[in-house]
């Protein structure tokens, strides 16, 4: 347990996020308190999966418009990911995403699996993430994804066989955290061959 005493909260901006800066004094090891300042990023947990079909030998990802990343090195802005997305509030991860899977993917999955927890950026966001995996079949198709019109999202949803998603893994194309930890946890587990 970290000594930690929280000594002002300031709340820089609450417009759908939280942007807060957070003076606080920590005790190290020789005893002393030290003086520091974080600016902490806050929009809640978040849950994601890997949609494998190991008969077809595919994977569902989805490409979207991301801004950080066209602020940030990537010149389209577009960005190969698994599906995604945020907790509701008192939402379970395994709840939110099967709801993401089928807003996202337009596929209906019953079964999740949870692989991992990470915090995603812990310098700076509270975010804990939520890894999963699932077995996604033809019949699970219910609609077209997509995600929310009304919230703005615009979402491709492509179908990658499992060689095509390990070969832009190795070239560096896939540039997402969370979709290389699931497409390396895949393979390393042997779903992906
Ligand atoms: N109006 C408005 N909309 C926003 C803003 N920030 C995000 N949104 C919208 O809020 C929705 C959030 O979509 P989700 O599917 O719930 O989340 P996500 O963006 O896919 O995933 C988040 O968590 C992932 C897991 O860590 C992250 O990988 C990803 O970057 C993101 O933070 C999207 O429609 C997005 O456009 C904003 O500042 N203003
Ligand atoms: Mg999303």
């Amino acid at each position: 347990m970290a000594n930690i005493k929280i000594t002002d909260t300031e709340t820089l901006t609450n417009e759908r996020f939280t942007l807060k800066k957070i003076n606080f004094e920590l005790q190290k090891e020789d005893g002393a308190w030290h003086n520091q300042s974080r600016l902490v990023f806050s929009h809640g947990n978040a849950a994601a999966a890997l949609l494998y079909n190991k008969d077809k030998q595919t994977i569902i990802l989805t490409e979207q418009f991301r801004l950080p990343t066209f602020l940030n090195g990537n010149p389209s802005g577009m960005l190969l990911e698994v599906p995604a997305g945020l907790l509701d509030a008192d939402e379970d991860a395994a709840d939110t995403i099967k709801r993401e899977i089928t807003e996202e993917t337009g596929y209906e999955v019953t079964d999740v699996q949870k692989v991992y927890e990470t915090y995603t950026s812990p310098g700076s966001l509270t975010e804990l993430l939520y890894l999963y995996i699932a077995e996604y079949e033809e019949h699970h198709k219910t609609g077209e994804g997509g995600g929310l019109q009304h919230e703005g999202e615009h979402i491709t949803v492509i179908e990658m066989p499992f060689h095509e998603a390990t070969q832009q893994l190795h070239q560096g194309k896939i540039r997402d955290s969370k979709t290389i930890m699931l497409l390396q946890y895949a393979m390393l587990n042997g779903i992906i061959k």
